[in-house]
């Protein structure tokens, strides 16, 4: 499987001009032979939270079906999120899988809200996690804060995931962050992890970029620096099986001894 990621600088509140982005990189992304592009988390409007109530529209409406079309005119399957309004007076960060024939076959609302970009004063938390059976095997979603809860990431593992995907936009000043806990979620769920974080600035952050896609090993396949760009890289996909008969950590857990929600089996 072939995987694209690409890391935009955003247009603060116009989806017209990211759609127009995303348009030639989805288009470049499926000549080079990428079966999936991901694109940054609300990567139509930025952070313009504030004037959310008229960027959101329903995942089968407005931006996310101009996004199916380009799915479907490429076929190639997209990744991203954007500001959905999932019912009357509800709107969330939603990242939305069509996949290459344009159907939309998962959509998952960011699950832990994050208060330093004011998401709890705008956004509606969404109440599950979601996996897409992508054809090539059982992708989890996430979206940018949510990687500071191994927990979601540990579930997805335990459902039979093989990757997670990450859409964010996540500041500069906590790179370090970003870069270590991708690694350590791949390493200790033995599971790929695909995240495309956003390049440039908005009037309160500067984003680190560093869109990546982490082996089960931990190994870097692809990264990029702080600037736009399309990264493509090739996912093995037996590199789990061959992790995990290595090093048997699902096979060794104690789940007996464990409290929460991923004390099962
Ligand atoms: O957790 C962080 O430091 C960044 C999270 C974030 O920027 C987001 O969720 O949008």
């Amino acid at each position: 499987m072939t995987i694209a990621l690409g890391q935009l600088n955003l247009v603060w509140g116009d989806p017209a001009a990211n759609l127009a982005q995303v348009r030639s990189w989805t288009a470049e992304a499926a000549e080079q032979g990428a079966d999936l592009i991901v694109f940054p988390e609300l990567w139509s409007t930025g952070y313009d939270l504030a004037r959310a109530e008229d960027h959101a529209t329903a995942i089968d409406a407005g931006i996310f079906k101009a996004t199916a079309s380009l799915a479907r005119a490429h076929g190639i399957a997209i990744l991203g999120s954007c500001l959905a309004r999932l019912e009357p007076g509800r709107i969330a960060n939603t990242a939305v899988y069509v996949d290459a024939t344009g159907q939309t076959r998962a959509a998952y609302s960011k699950t832990h809200l994050f208060g330093l970009m004011q998401e709890d004063r705008y956004l509606t938390a969404g109440e599950r996690l979601e996996l897409v059976d992508t054809g090539w095997g059982l992708f989890g979603l996430a979206i940018c804060y949510d990687l500071r809860f191994p927990e979601l990431f540990r579930s997805y593992a335990l459902a039979g995931a093989c990757a997670v995907v990450i859409p964010a936009e996540w500041p500069e000043p906590r790179c370090a962050h970003w870069r270590t806990l991708l690694q350590a979620r791949a390493i200790e769920n033995q599971m790929f992890v695909i995240a495309c974080n956003r390049a440039g600035s908005d009037a309160n952050n500067r984003f680190c970029g560093q869109s990546c896609i982490i082996d089960p090993m931990g190994d870097m396949l692809v990264e990029a620096d702080d600037q736009p760009q399309l990264l493509i890289a090739e996912l093995d996909l037996s590199l789990i099986a061959q992790t995990r008969a290595r090093i048997p950590v699902f096979d060794d857990r104690r789940p007996e001894l464990y409290s929460g929600s991923n004390s099962g089996s």
